[in-house]
């Protein structure tokens, strides 16, 4: 399947967290994360996402494992296996990989956090970036801690018309939510 990172960054450190959770709640990217790691075009098709432990532990309880879609979390402690239809443990993305063999996945998305992001953002294993870029009036002033490692050199943007095509619907653009302003993107290997 097509393996791609899910992320959504405040330029130009491209910073996406602090303290264990998101710097912002920014509700319609919210929907945006939801719909395009939901839907499948593929019939009897389901996405997985995978994401490191302490993505999951940030996850509120109520929310997790995000719906209709098989939840794959990442510990160098887990042994390999399947805890139920839609949450399995791994303790490697090939590992989990292997794991979700003749479930009929579609997509595949790595949805955090920092540290899972940076050690596949440079691996021929990713396919593409979901980057919804962030724009603040003072960015400076937004606390962070971890950051994408993004080397913007070895990717190149698309245009919204193949985000959309990837989507499979059209997307908004410069959606502002009080000091933040923000666009998905879509880049692909140079
Ligand atoms: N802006 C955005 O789009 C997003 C931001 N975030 C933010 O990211 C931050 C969390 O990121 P971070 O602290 O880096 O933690 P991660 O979510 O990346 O989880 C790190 C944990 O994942 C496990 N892990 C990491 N690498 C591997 C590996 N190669 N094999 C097996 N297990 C591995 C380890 O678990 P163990 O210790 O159990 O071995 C490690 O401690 C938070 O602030 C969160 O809000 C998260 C998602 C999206
Ligand atoms: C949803 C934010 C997001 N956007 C983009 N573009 N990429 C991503 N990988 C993510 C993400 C994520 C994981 C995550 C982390 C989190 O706290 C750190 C909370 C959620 C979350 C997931 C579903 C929710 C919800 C919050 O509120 C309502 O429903 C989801």
């Amino acid at each position: 399947p097509t393996i791609s990172i899910v992320v959504a960054a405040l330029k130009p450190k491209y910073g996406i967290g602090y303290q264990g959770k998101m710097p912002w709640r920014l509700r319609k990217e919210i929907q945006y994360f939801k719909n395009v790691t939901s839907k499948t075009t593929k019939s009897n098709g389901i996405n997985a996402v995978i994401m490191g432990r302490k993505t999951w532990e940030s996850i509120p309880k109520k929310f997790r494992p995000l719906p209709d879609r098989i939840n794959i979390v990442l510990s160098r402690s887990f042994n390999n296996e399947t805890i139920d239809d839609s949450v399995i443990h791994a303790d490697s993305i090939e590992n989990g990989l292997k794991l979700i063999k003749g479930k009929n996945v579609d997509k595949v998305f790595i949805i955090g956090g920092g540290e899972i992001y940076n050690s596949v953002i440079g691996s021929e294993l990713v396919d593409n970036l979901l980057i919804t870029e962030i724009e603040h009036t003072d960015p400076e002033t937004v606390p962070m801690d971890t950051f994408l490692k993004f080397p913007e050199d070895k990717w190149v943007k698309q245009p919204k018309s193949e985000l959309e095509k990837f989507i499979g619907e059209p997307v908004d653009e410069n959606i502002t939510e009080g000091d933040y302003a923000y666009n998905y993107t879509l880049w692909t290997r140079k």
